[in-house]
């Protein structure tokens, strides 16, 4: 039996992790699940699957989350420390599904108790992405992508030597605003925002998905997962979402991964990797389908992939300032306080403000220092839409 913890349990990556477990339950047992405001949906998988424990970001929710656990012997815990004490718990494999950097610590202490970390919280990464894999190489423990593009560049490279790689090709589907001329785009509102025209998942990635902030992320998450250099990362628009990464070799090869958009299939490649099991998921018919179509992303319309050029050439803690200005702006954005174009003007002054402070981003990387960048990073934010609103 392998021993699983999902972080995240309630959300879309979560769900569909736990429906691929329930498959084959004689497989897995869990150890943990974590969640945040649902607890009703937190408290009954944690019974289905047979949870040690389920944990609650909230600590004003653990009267709640014990009350929907009477009687089942599973063991109650609140609060982001708690969260990080679930992740340490001995686990072989564990699902880094919580939004946005909350998902640092628990993530980091799951791989110093050497568990397999299967990564889709990217967040993570483009925070602290060499803090992650020094970790993982210290406790002798791995890190699996989740986020697809991540997963298909990594099945592409299977057997393959980082020596023949010229390029990797990320592919992005140019989120719900994909076919508005840009003028319509500074009044759009979050509903039409969180609207993904091919995949179906939470709320926050799916608008970073329309602002195509989610594609500067994963352009960040391909250098600190493959180390490449930031001119061999380049971004396709591909509003069919089927190809989902290519991968160029020296040799003028290019190994494209294809598949239908269900996350199943990469959570289920990390959940049986190194080997390929069968997954619920559909069959592409390729000749009904046709046509698959590609352009180059127009710079214009999005400032967010120019703004992850600059973090990648200025390095250090520059991704740490860069994910939580986003992760500030979107809250502003999502609270109604700023327009849907105005979260990359907030991102690029904090980048701008902090980047300008002698030795803020060339510190060392370490947790206490992204926190320390990340706090300072959102309170800028704050203060650069306070400054708008004037
Ligand atoms: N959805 C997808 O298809 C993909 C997602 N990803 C990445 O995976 C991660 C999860 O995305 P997704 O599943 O869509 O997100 P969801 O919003 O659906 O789920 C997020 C999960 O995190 C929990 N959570 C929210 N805030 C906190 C917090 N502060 N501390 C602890 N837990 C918290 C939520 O709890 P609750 O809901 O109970 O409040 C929920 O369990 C993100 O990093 C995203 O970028 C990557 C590729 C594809
Ligand atoms: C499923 C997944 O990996 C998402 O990150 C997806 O890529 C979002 O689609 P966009 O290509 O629209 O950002
Ligand atoms: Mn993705």
């Amino acid at each position: 039996m392998r021993r699983i913890t999902i972080l995240g349990a309630t959300g879309s990556i979560g769900q569909s992790t736990l429906d691929l477990i329930a498959r084959e339950p004689d497989l897995f047992e869990v150890v943990a699940l974590t969640g945040g405001r649902n607890i009703e949906r937190l408290a009954s998988d944690a019974r289905v699957c047979g949870a040690q424990i389920a944990v609650t970001a909230h600590d004003d929710l653990l009267d709640d989350l014990r009350a929907a656990l009477a009687g089942s012997g599973i063991e109650a815990a609140a609060g982001a420390e708690a969260i990080s004490e679930a992740a340490a718990r001995p686990a072989d494999w564990v699902m880094s599904a919580i939004v946005g950097a909350a998902g640092l610590p628990p993530g980091l202490k799951a791989l110093e108790q050497g568990a397999t970390l299967a990564l889709a919280n990217k967040e993570s990464l483009v925070a602290a992405g060499p803090l992650l894999m020094e970790t993982a190489a210290r406790h002798d423990a791995r890190i699996l992508p989740v986020d697809s593009e991540h997963s298909a560049v990594f099945q592409a490279l299977t057997g393959e030597s980082m020596d023949a790689v010229r390029r990797v090709i990320i592919t992005a589907s140019g989120g719900a605003f994909r076919d508005w001329p840009r003028e319509r785009l500074a009044n759009v509102t979050v509903e039409q925002a969180s609207t993904h025209p091919n995949w179906a998942m939470g709320q926050r990635i799916t608008i970073d998905s329309a602002s195509m902030f989610n594609k500067a992320l994963e352009m960040i998450e391909a250098r600190e997962f493959f180390d490449l250099v930031p001119e061999q990362i380049e971004v396709l628009v591909h509003p069919e979402s089927l190809v989902h990464a290519l991968v160029g070799f020296c040799d003028g090869a290019l190994m494209a991964h294809v598949g239908p958009p269900d996350m199943r299939h990469a959570i289920g490649y990390a959940l049986n990797w190194p080997e390929r099991r069968a997954l619920p998921v559909a069959a592409l018919d390729l000749a009904a389908i046709g046509t698959l179509s590609f352009s180059a992303p127009d710079a214009g319309r999005y400032p967010a992939l120019r703004l992850a050029r600059e973090v990648m050439a200025k390095r250090g803690l520059a991704g740490a300032v860069f994910n939580a200005a986003k992760e500030r702006a979107l809250d502003h954005f999502i609270a109604g306080r700023i327009g849907f174009l105005a979260m990359s003007d907030v991102v690029e002054e904090v980048l701008t403000r902090l980047c300008a402070e002698k030795g803020l981003v060339d510190a060392a990387i370490s947790l206490d220092s992204v926190t320390h960048l990340d706090h300072l990073s959102r309170r800028c934010a704050d203060r650069v839409v306070k400054e708008q609103d004037r």
